[in-house]
């Protein structure tokens, strides 16, 4: 049977999710790095793979599939993965998917945003970044933590029970990319920073070395944009 095959960015937090997932459970794969940033995901043998042209994407023997989320569920499920990643239980179950219902909208859209404005826009079309977009964000990102803090951790210990899942896997890589933008995540959200020492602690050491070519970048926003 041939390996299952990651096409994936370091940069792209889903991507991070998927990689991250894979190598904390020790499943072998073959990695393929796409770099957005050399647009290696508008070729046409990338195309073909996956004609919405974005990252991540598995094949598993042949079987493509794309959309973080779902490829999270699909490895739980035909790796038989330890039950409390997406529990099979129906109510447990149902607060992972309530939580990945919710993050679209609420966690996934203002971290990327924040992201997007204050890194990718200004060195895409070469413009100073736009303050009044970057503060929108940075309000939605607060928001959205206060939720994090006050509904989601306020009785347990992860997202969406007493231990960890698929959500708090791709819930901490879609925030440390606000994390690297310089976003104060954890200051008055004693449970936020809990929780994410806990999920980290979990992942590592594989959670630092998914994330180092985003620590780099964080590192250059610390030094050149920390005003913003
Ligand atoms: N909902 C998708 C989002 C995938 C996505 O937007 N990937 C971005 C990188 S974070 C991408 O590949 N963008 C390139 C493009 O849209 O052309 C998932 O969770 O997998």
């Amino acid at each position: 049977m041939a390996a299952l095959k990651l096409y994936f960015d370091p940069m792209s937090q889903p991507s991070r999710a998927v990689l991250l997932f894979l190598k904390a459970n020790s499943i072998p794969f073959i990695e393929k790095q796409i770099t957005l940033r050399k647009g290696e995901h508008l070729t046409e043998e990338f195309l073909r793979i996956n004609p919405f042209h974005k990252v991540p994407v598995i094949d598993d023997n042949g079987f493509i599939l794309t959309e973080s989320v779902a490829i999270l569920k699909y490895l739980c499920g035909s790796r038989h993965m330890p039950e409390h990643w997406y529990p099979v239980d129906v109510c447990r179950r149902a607060r992972v998917d309530e939580f990945f219902g919710w993050q679209h909208t609420n966690l996934w859209l203002p971290s990327s945003l924040l992201f997007r404005t204050k890194y990718i826009e200004p060195r895409l079309k070469n413009i100073p970044v736009d303050l009044e977009k970057l503060h929108r964000a940075k309000v939605s990102m607060d928001q959205t933590l206060d939720q994090l803090e006050n509904v989601f951790l306020r009785r347990q210990d992860y997202l969406c029970g007493d231990d960890i899942s698929i959500a708090d896997v791709h819930a901490i890589c879609v925030l440390m990319q606000a994390d690297a933008a310089g976003h104060d995540l954890i200051t008055g959200r004693p449970r936020v920073a809990d929780w994410i020492g806990r999920v980290k602690l979990r992942l590592q050491p594989h959670f630092d070395d998914v994330h180092s070519t985003l620590y780099a970048v964080r590192e250059k926003f610390a030094r050149t944009q920390a005003n913003l």
